[in-house]
């Protein structure tokens, strides 16, 4: 286990900054996501904290020591990190035993040990008894428990994976994420997760950073991520957030303010220091709803645009009376009035973006998960 804190880390690759200052603290034990758009600098990051690339700025530390500054690069071999990647990188000429226990043999751990951890961590991955196995003959979520199991073998203080799941279905993918709570439990690692999948970050991490061009955009817990956005683009990236214009009637009370929304009265959430006048608010599209027909009218004026069938639930496209041009989506459980009806939508829940102080953007930076 290791606490791991980044310092103003910066990597620049042909005269970019892909990694922009970053700042990060993750707590022993725990399990960080890396959040974001492709490109926006997350392997980097990851190949940083391995040892595969060298900062141009700042300093890495696992606990006390200093594993990455500028002039100084610890070896990725001497660093105790476990790598998972999407590729699996498993030896195709060995069975899983021998993927299992080949850096264990390496570094010369006593054969009774070796096969103690190979056997207990094909247990604790759901491969019991697959140990003779060719990994050729394997399922693609075979092979990348095997890959956890070879990392789990080998006690590494801090584990780094990368899109571990990208390559697998999107049922696998659901069963894989059992696996990983499990082989975290098991270890006690602390976890870094780079992926593009804000379903798998919400349902592993204890914190997630949200990266956009190189920066951290937010660092929090899924919960208020998905609560309270810090900006736009941390809004719009997870859970479907949809911006919106309103004007905030009076100071917040209790983290509550009346806001005017399409010409409707409405109370939103939001942060203690909102002022009144212009803003922008996120609105999720399971928390809007279309009002009964025979309820007093009541909610946002609004016409419907398009409907889409989901199975469980459809997904309405409206466009408000007083903003025909913009458009919003819900997510309806029963039956929907036909395309062009008028209807009230009424707003179950929503969160005013905090103002940028400055021209910057208000970053919460949430310390370490308690
Ligand atoms: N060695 C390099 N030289 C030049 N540019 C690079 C180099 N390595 C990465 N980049 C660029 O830096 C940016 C960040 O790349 P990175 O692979 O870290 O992003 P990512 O968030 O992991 O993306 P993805 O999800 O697509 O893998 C990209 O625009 C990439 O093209």
């Amino acid at each position: 286990m290791a606490h791991v804190s980044l310092r103003n880390v910066t990597r620049i690759a042909a005269g970019r900054r892909i990694v922009d200052d970053v700042s990060l603290d993750i707590a022993d034990g725990s399990c960080q996501a890396l959040l974001g758009p492709s490109g926006c600098g997350k392997t980097t990051l990851l190949r940083l904290l391995a040892g595969f690339d060298a900062l141009d700025g700042g300093e890495i530390r696992f606990d006390d020591d200093v594993v990455a500054r500028p002039g100084r690069q610890l070896e990725p071999e001497d660093r105790r990190v476990g790598m998972v990647f999407q590729s699996y990188a498993l030896w195709p000429h060995l069975d899983v035993a021998g993927n299992v226990d080949y850096a264990l043999r390496v570094r010369k751990v006593a054969r009774a040990e070796r096969r103690r951890r190979v056997e207990e961590a094909l247990d604790i991955v759901g491969l019991p008894g697959f140990a003779e196995r060719k990994v050729q003959n394997l399922s693609g979520g075979q092979r990348q428990r095997v890959a956890l199991a070879r990392c789990l073998a080998m006690r590494p203080r801090l584990v780094l994976l990368d899109e571990p799941l990208a390559n697998l279905d999107a049922h696998l993918r659901e069963t894989m994420i059992d696996a990983f709570r499990a082989f975290h439990a098991a270890s006690g690692a602390t976890m870094i997760y780079v992926t593009h999948d804000q379903a798998e970050a919400m349902a592993l991490a204890d914190r997630i950073a949200v990266m956009d061009q190189g920066r951290l955009r937010q660092v929090d817990t899924p919960v208020r991520l998905y609560d309270a956005p810090c900006d736009a683009m941390v809004a719009r990236f997870i859970g479907q957030g949809q911006l919106v214009p309103v004007e905030v009637l009076a100071p917040p009370v209790s983290g509550w303010a009346r806001v005017r929304l399409y010409g409707c009265e409405t109370l939103l959430r939001c942060d203690a220091r909102t002022a009144s006048g212009a803003a922008t608010a996120c609105l999720r599209p399971d928390a809007l709803a279309i009002a009964e027909p025979e309820a007093a009218p009541a909610g946002v004026p609004a016409h419907i645009r398009d409907v889409r069938f989901e199975g469980a639930s459809r997904l309405v496209r409206i466009a408000p009376e007083a903003a025909p041009q913009a458009q919003l989506v819900l997510r309806a459980r029963g039956a929907v009035p036909a395309v062009g009806a008028l209807v009230h939508v009424t707003v179950g829940d929503g969160w005013i973006l905090p103002k940028a102080e400055n021209g910057a953007i208000a970053i919460p930076q949430a310390q370490a998960a308690e």
